[in-house]
């Protein structure tokens, strides 16, 4: 039997489960019947927590889909809160492993109890190369494609994972779930994409709806938050401390313009529970 906690950072949720004797080793299709909604748990994703070499431990992450995860952002929030609460990692501050490089949470308490994760998030590489996007340009900033017979200004960043992001003023879930999927897969995005629309209310305000790799529509995503508020300001339609709403709740984004990028919200501890590796529908 193997013990897990589901937790969800804005309704982006994720089962979690302690790896550290590294027995588990999980085939897609067990990933994608575990995060089924239905066959299984119910989860946009699974994270491990692995022994890390030169960090305080390692986030291994995957996609509902069983695709690998290179980093995400509301699963960090998750996964810190989840280290601390449990007592494996007795700090506040917690140097993680991820396929993206070192991400740092900082745990903030009140009485003990934890109130919000503040993430340093790295810094956003807008460098076609780095995304990666087939895209000729220097940096992929305000650029126009067309997929299909719609055209996009597309601003897009690898921030951990992949994103694109699109301003628009009209949010419809429909749109959001075809045009998401139709830019995900599109030969502009060999590894595909993570895509955002975003709603701008105000200079330190946006609405924002992701369509997720690997994932589908989710209620939240933190690294897309991240690229919306990043795409905003090298565009300067937005200012440096940014309130992003999500169909989940709300996280606030930090950035310079030029450090690495801050994201503070909460995460939750929802259920916990056992399951047993023969008990699983393969679907
Ligand atoms: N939900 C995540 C992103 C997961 C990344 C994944 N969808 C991918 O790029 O494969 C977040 O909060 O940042």
């Amino acid at each position: 039997m193997i013990d897990f906690y589901k937790y969800h950072g804005l309704g982006n949720d994720f089962i979690i489960i302690d790896n550290r004797e590294e027995k588990i080793k999980f085939e897609k299709d067990t990933i994608r019947a575990l995060c089924h909604r239905n066959f299984g748990i119910g989860a946009d994703g699974i994270l491990l927590a692995e022994n890390s070499k030169d960090f305080d431990v390692k986030m291994v992450i995957y996609n509902s889909d069983g695709s690998s995860a290179e980093m995400c952002g509301n699963a960090t929030r998750c996964f810190a809160k989840y280290l601390y609460e449990k007592g494996i990692i007795k700090k506040k501050t917690i140097h993680i492993e991820t396929l993206a490089g070192e991400i740092i949470p900082e745990i903030q308490t009140e009485n003990d109890k934890v109130m919000k994760i503040k993430v340093d998030m790295g810094k956003p590489a807008f460098d076609p190369k780095a995304i990666p996007c087939n895209i000729e340009c220097e940096t992929v900033k305000n650029i126009k494609i067309k997929i299909g017979s719609a055209v996009y200004d597309i601003t897009a960043m690898l921030m951990g994972v992949p994103h694109a992001v699109i301003f628009k003023d009209e949010l419809a879930d429909s749109d959001i779930i075809r045009e998401g999927k139709q830019i995900e897969e599109s030969s502009f995005f060999p590894l595909k994409t993570n895509v955002n629309f975003v709603k701008i209310l105000s200079r330190s305000e946006i609405i924002l709806r992701t369509w997720e790799r690997g994932a589908g529509y989710t209620q939240a995503c933190g690294t897309g938050s991240c690229a919306s508020v990043a795409a905003g300001i090298v565009n300067d339609l937005l200012d440096n401390r940014v309130l992003v709403h999500l169909r989940g709740g709300d996280l606030i984004i930090e950035w310079d313009g030029q450090n690495n990028i801050y994201m503070e919200g909460t995460a939750k501890e929802v259920f916990s529970g056992k399951f047993d590796f023969t008990a699983i529908t393969i679907i």
